[in-house]
């Protein structure tokens, strides 16, 4: 079996010990140290590092297994390490903050399913050869989650569809309404805190509280960088207090990402202190609203709670821009972006309205061959035709169907008129026959008329919106 060395700079961490292939030893046996710097490896007599899954800047997080547990129970350690050479007083400080940030983990993990569950949190104190004093390091041992992060499906996939992006905001703003009605801030919100777990769940990771517990001790009046850039708002930027809405600004920094496909400082205008996302998204207007108002610079302005942020994403869109009530922001610390004057009516892009067009206008066609079909040329065909067309259009108003699903729906529709449809029977029809090509040459005339049309009229929006 392969052990890990946890002692951070150790040259050879990795530790083979056949002799633990064997479940009875590897449950009996006392200690095993590093072949290379004499770290104790079985942390607490239980807990054995086998992997390390990452190294950040306030420690390391390592698979590892619970030897009391009858499987081996997988778990994942995390180390923190105090930063800078701390003294007595300080050590003492770090020593309490993690515990009573450890406390609140606990509590967390055990009351809500998305909470990885602490299992132990303790510290070790390891001598240390070279400097002649011992080292003290903290650990966390939680539940493992079998999945993988936003930032591994970001890096394998690319950007999400607007469906999954809403998913995965919702699931993080209910995690996090419960998280900020218990006391906590996360402070860490990003693309590799959020994980996905093999069966769907989504988990809100790494709680930066407690590296903000063994920061804090270093210099207690002080809670810079416990943060990510890209992702922290500008209060958590200057040092400053934070809010459940410094959680809300992050949580809309990685939906943007997710949306885009891109990194955040290609997103961020950092000159004109403003997000240009939508640049490179043209997601509906209600998730636009939402967040854009989670990414407001000053925290006054911002969507103040994620229940505030829950309701405006299930608001009418006109609700989602009323500003939350909050302090007036005279002597606001940021500068919040520039309101944009936007029209009074949504915006209407060129190509979605001329696809959307197209799809409309050859399903419309085929759907009046299969009516005609059906029923004849009577009033009820004509009242269906309309109705189907109108849920057609609303389907692709509200993001139901999209892109590839609309022509995955025109092949399908077009296959099932070819083939099934007893187009014979359709006296409007009958002239131009039953065949293939004519159901094809029917749905192209139709598609193009009504790309016709929708030029025409997004001619006359675009004259209509730059009047208002
Ligand atoms: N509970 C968990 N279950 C499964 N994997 C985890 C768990 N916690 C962390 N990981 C994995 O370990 C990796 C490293 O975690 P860690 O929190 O140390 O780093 P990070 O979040 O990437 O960096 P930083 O410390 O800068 O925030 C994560 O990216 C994730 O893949």
């Amino acid at each position: 079996m392969q052990l890990h060395c946890t002692r951070p700079g150790c040259s050879r961490p990795t530790n083979v010990f056949p002799d633990l292939d064997d479940a009875a030893t590897l449950k009996t046996v006392q200690q095993k140290f590093c072949t290379n710097c004499g770290m104790p490896l079985i942390l607490v007599g239980r807990y054995l590092p086998v992997r390390l899954l990452g190294r950040g800047g306030f420690g390391a997080a390592f698979l590892g297994r619970d030897r009391y547990t009858p499987g081996f129970r997988p778990c994942v350690i995390k180390q923190f390490q105090p930063s800078g050479n701390l003294s007595a007083p300080q050590l003492k400080i770090a020593q309490d903050l993690f515990e009573r940030e450890a406390e609140a983990l606990e509590q967390l993990g055990r009351e809500h399913p998305q909470i990885p569950d602490l299992f132990a949190f303790f510290e070790l104190s390891v001598a240390n050869a070279s400097t002649q004093q011992d080292d003290k390091f903290f650990y966390l041992v939680q539940e493992f989650i079998d999945g993988q992060t936003l930032e591994e499906e970001f890096l394998r996939q690319g950007k999400f569809s607007e469906s999954e992006v809403v998913k995965v905001l919702k699931e993080c703003l209910k995690i996090l309404k419960f998280v900020h009605e218990n006391g906590s801030i996360h402070r860490d919100i990003k693309l590799s805190n959020i994980m996905r777990h093999r069966n769907g769940r989504i988990y809100l990771l790494d709680f930066g509280a407690v590296k903000y517990a063994t920061k804090a001790a270093g210099n207690a009046n002080s809670s810079t960088g416990i943060y990510s850039i890209g992702y922290a708002p500008p209060e958590q930027m200057a040092g400053g207090q934070v809010y459940p809405s410094t959680d809300l600004y992050a949580l809309a920094a990685t939906c943007v990402m997710l949306l885009t496909g891109k990194q955040h400082n290609e997103l961020f205008d950092a000159y004109s202190n403003t997000w240009k996302w939508q640049a490179f998204a043209t997601p509906s207007r209600l998730l636009a609203q939402v967040l854009d108002q989670m990414l407001l610079a000053n925290p006054s302005q911002r969507l103040p709670s994620a229940q505030a942020a829950l309701a405006a994403l299930s608001a009418k869109p006109a609700a989602a821009v009323v500003a939350p009530s909050a302090p007036p922001p005279a002597a606001a610390p940021v500068v919040a972006p520039p309101v944009r004057r936007k029209s009074a009516l949504p915006p209407f892009p060129l190509v979605e309205s001329l696809g959307g067009a197209l799809f409309t206008g050859f399903e419309g066609g085929l759907i009046a061959i299969a009516l005609v079909s059906l029923l004849g040329t009577t009033w009820i065909s004509g009242g269906f035709w309309l109705i189907l067309l109108g849920i057609l259009v609303l389907a692709q108003r509200l993001r139901v169907i999209e892109k590839i699903d609309l022509v995955i729906l025109a092949a399908v529709t077009f296959g099932i008129v070819g083939f099934f449809g007893q187009l014979h029977r359709a006296s409007a029809f009958v002239a131009l026959g039953s065949s293939f090509i004519n159901v094809l040459f029917l749905a192209i005339v139709g598609g193009l008329a009504v790309v016709t049309i929708a030029i025409l009229f997004n001619l006359i929006y675009k004259l209509i919106s730059r009047i208002l």
